[in-house]
C-alpha cells in the first residue's frame, strides 16, 4: 500500500527559544529533521516526501537532504507564516490521487508499524489521524476557576502522522482558506466540511519536540530504542 508525505519543517520554534529552527538541533550527532526524514525513506510504503521549508533553512536542509541521501525528497518547497499555510504549499506539490500524510518535522519517533496501521485505515475510511489515551485529568478553566472536567475515557492526545485521501484533504484546505479558518492540526479542518475521521492508536514516545525539557525526553527514547 503506497502514500506519499508532506512533512512541514518552516517553523521557527519559538518556544523552544534558541532564536533558530529547532529542527536543526542535533541529538547525538544527528539533526532532529534527519530522524523523522529516515523514517519515510526506510518505510516501503512511502513513495515520495515532500518537505517543506523556510527560506533561512534552505540550503541547510538541501545539504542535509544530499549528504544522507533521503532519495525520496522529491521535492523542498518554501513554507508559510503558519504551519497550515505550510501544509497546503507542500499539498500543492501532489498532484495525482493518493492516500496523503502530514507528518510534523518535529516528531522525529514515530514508528513504521504504526504509519503502516494509518494507511491501512485510511484507505477504508478516507481520514485518519495517530493518537494515544490522554494521560491527565483535563479541566476547563476560566479566569483561574474550573469550569468543567471533562470526562477522560473519551479524550485523546492528537499527534502525526495524519492521512487522508488527497482529493478530500484539499478540499478542506480551500474550504478553510476560503472561510479564513485556522485549526491546530490537519484533521480539524476536515472534520468540519463533515467527514469521520478516524482515531489510531499509536505511542507515547512519538513526541512533538517543542520546548527546552522535550529535549532531555528525547534523548531518552533515543537511548531506549537503542538498549532494545
Ligand atoms: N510556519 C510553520 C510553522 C510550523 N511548521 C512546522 O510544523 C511542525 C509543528 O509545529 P511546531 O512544533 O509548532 O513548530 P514551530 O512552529 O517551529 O514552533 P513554535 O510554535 O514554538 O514557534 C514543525 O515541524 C514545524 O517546523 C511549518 O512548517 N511552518
Ligand atoms: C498537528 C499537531 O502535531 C497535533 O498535535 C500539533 O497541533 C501541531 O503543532 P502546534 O503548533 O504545537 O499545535
Amino acid at each position: 500500500m503506497k502514500y506519499n508525505v508532506v512533512i512541514p519543517a518552516a517553523g521557527m520554534g519559538k518556544r523552544m527559544g534558541i532564536g533558530t529552527n529547532k529542527l536543526r538541533i542535533s541529538l547525538q550527532d544527528k539533526p532532529i529533521i534527519a530522524y523523522t526524514l529516515n523514517v519515510f525513506e526506510n518505510d516501503p510504503w512511502c513513495s515520495s516526501i515532500v518537505l517543506v521549508v523556510n527560506e533561512q533553512d534552505r540550503d541547510f536542509m538541501e545539504e542535509l537532504v544530499r549528504s544522507y541521501k533521503f532519495m525520496k525528497v522529491k521535492a523542498i518547497v518554501k513554507g508559510g507564516r503558519e504551519r497550515q499555510e505550510s501544509v497546503y504549499e507542500g499539498l500543492k506539490r501532489i498532484k495525482e490521487e493518493c492516500i496523503v500524510l502530514v507528518h510534523d518535522g518535529a516528531r522525529p519517533f514515530v514508528r513504521i508499524e504504526h504509519i503502516q496501521k494509518l494507511v491501512q485505515v485510511t484507505s477504508e475510511k478516507s481520514a485518519a489521524i495517530l493518537a494515544v489515551p490522554v494521560k491527565d485529568t483535563i479541566k476547563r478553566a476560566k479566569d483561574g476557576i474550573v469550569q468543567e472536567t471533562f470526562d477522560r475515557s473519551e479524550l485523546w492526545s492528537i499527534q502525526t502522522p495524519q492521512a487522508f485521501k488527497l482529493s478530500l484533504l484539499k478540499e478542506a484546505y480551500e474550504k478553510a482558506e476560503m472561510d479564513g479558518f485556522t485549526g491546530t492540526d490537519d484533521a480539524s479542518l476536515v472534520e468540519r466540511i463533515g467527514h469521520h475521521v478516524e482515531i489510531v492508536e499509536g505511542d507515547y514516545n512519538n513526541i512533538k519536540i517543542t520546548t527546552k525539557e522535550d529535549l532531555y525526553f528525547a534523548e531518552a527514547i533515543i537511548k531506549g530504542i537503542n538498549e532494545k
